[in-house]
């Protein structure tokens, strides 16, 4: 069939949704951009040549299934046939793409790779593969390029670790989280990240700016765990790391760049679309010659999002956090004692008096204290991590297991049944406030631990609701659309 819709460089109308199976011819180094429908899926299938998206091949022949919104590109190195069914936003093919300049990147961190492997292993420097930072502006494809990285890291039998620390578009886990987890295949086109192993932290908002110094101290801790990882092992040392981070560079935003460079002791930065950052890092890791700061191209692919569109991405991440990117995990609803839960926040909490201050000096919050917090209906509709800390202070420094959401908290039922309320004594989280970020107050920072035992990545397993319901909060694993 005669490839029909599409004109090589040129877009299609916005909002062209022709829902028959059609076919695109790809030239060599060219690209099929696509934006998903809104509200249905797409059906694509490679008929023939080779094709990836973001670094992992396309299989041949099988239909894969995008979700409504997804917004990514079908990319050839030698010309392919691909086959789509469904409604598109938009879908062009343009020949002009940063792919060869990404392409050397991946040759040069995979000879350091090699050269990392055949090094004695004693030798922490010479057996210590890249350290890939991928840096830029928001919307300048980061993501991507971390993404390409990896799949192509992975594709030759490397296990690079992929760090986000992005926690407004993070792609591990929930926002508010920064994370990292070893990738050992190409990146699944439809399913993203692999969730089998991610080590999570969280902070609780979707921009740093609320508690820069909390996000500091995640930073060096994820960091700190993460090297103490690779000293027993020499495989996931060579492969590296790929770092992917937050489009917030000024100001508080750049510091905390330079701070995440130095943290994870990156050694190649990749900065995305900006000269002007790019030779303010030149400028400032210039004392650092084992640091290469490389200028890359911008994709003309990628897409700009607003601020109403990347809250809802938002929104979509946590839905699917609970029910799965097709609706295939059933949340568990469960109720427990407020006497089992223990729930703190970190940061803010009651400041020392005026009076107790010296002259002039401004009462300031710290940073980084963990506040018990009270159990009460503010609570209601708070997304809560789960923290693996056994011990309140250890709150602070330790992952997370899960996600919890809270649909109701009964104060009348547990009024009358405990007398004395026993203020409880583990940690916090986000919700509404991730899911809309109509409230970036700190009080809703929180971190949670669940003083009974939970086995959680992705699926909760808590214990039965009839054992635990007793009295007060009600605990349901879901979210409900706003
Ligand atoms: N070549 C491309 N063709 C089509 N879509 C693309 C292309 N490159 C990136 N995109 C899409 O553009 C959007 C933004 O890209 P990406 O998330 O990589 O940017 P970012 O710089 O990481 O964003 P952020 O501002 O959140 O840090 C994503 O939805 C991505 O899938």
């Amino acid at each position: 069939m005669a490839y029909a819709g599409a004109v090589v460089g040129a877009p299609a109308p916005v909002g062209s949704s022709a829902s028959t199976a059609r076919q695109v011819k790809l030239e060599r180094e060219s690209e099929l951009r696509i934006e998903v429908a809104m509200e249905t899926p797409l059906r694509l299938r490679l008929l023939n040549g080779t094709a990836e998206i973001f670094g992992t091949e396309l299989p041949p022949e099988i239909w894969l299934n995008f979700p409504p919104r997804l917004k990514f590109s079908v990319f050839t190195w030698y010309g392919a046939t691909i086959e789509m069914d469904g409604a598109t936003e938009t879908d062009y093919t343009a020949d002009e793409t940063p792919m060869v300049s990404y392409v050397n990147v991946h040759a040069v961190l995979d000879g350091r790779r090699n050269r990392a492997k055949a090094s004695s292993t004693s030798d922490p420097d010479s057996s210590q593969g890249p350290r890939v930072i991928v840096v830029g502006p928001t919307d300048s494809g980061k993501s991507t390029l971390s993404r390409m990285l990896l799949s192509w890291a992975a594709k030759q039998g490397w296990k690079p670790t992929f760090v986000d620390l992005d926690i407004g578009q993070g792609s591990i886990t929930i926002p508010g989280c920064i994370a990292a987890t070893p990738i050992e295949m190409p990146i699944d086109p439809v399913e993203g990240i692999p969730l089998e192993m991610p080590l999570v932290y969280f902070f609780g908002h979707t921009t740093p700016s609320v508690n820069a110094d909390l996000y500091k101290v995640l930073v060096k801790e994820l960091s700190q765990t993460l090297e103490r990882q690779f000293v027993g092992n020499a495989e996931a040392r060579a492969a590296g790391m790929v770092i992917n981070t937050m489009g917030w560079i000024e100001g508080v935003g750049y510091e905390l760049l330079l701070h995440s460079i130095d943290a994870f002791n990156a050694n190649v930065v990749l900065v995305l679309g900006q000269e002007k950052l790019c030779s303010m890092l030149k400028d400032v890791l210039r004392n650092k010659p084992n640091v290469d700061v490389v200028k890359l191209q911008k994709s003309g692919g990628v897409v700009s999002r607003n601020a109403k569109v990347r809250q809802k991405a938002r929104s979509y991440r946590i839905r699917e956090y609970f029910y799965g990117l097709a609706n295939d995990l059933s949340p568990h609803s469960n109720i427990a004692s407020f006497n089992d839960l223990s729930i703190y926040r970190i940061g803010g909490g009651p400041q020392a008096p005026r009076s107790a201050l010296p002259i002039g000096a401004e009462p300031a919050a710290d940073p980084t204290r963990l506040v018990p917090v009270n159990i009460n209906r503010d609570l209601l509709h708070l997304v809560l991590a789960v923290s693996f800390a056994k011990e309140p202070d250890q709150i602070i420094s330790c992952n997370i297991a899960g996600f919890i959401y809270i649909t109701d908290v009964d104060i009348q039922s547990y009024a009358a049944q405990e007398e004395d309320y026993i203020p409880c004594t583990v940690c916090g989280g986000t919700t509404e406030q991730i899911l809309d970020s109509r409230d970036l107050d700190m009080a809703r920072n929180m971190k949670l631990l669940y003083s009974f035992k939970l086995q959680v990545v992705r699926k909760l397993h808590l214990v039965p609701s009839s054992v635990l319901t007793a009295s007060g909060m009600k605990i349901l694993l879901s979210y409900e659309e706003q």
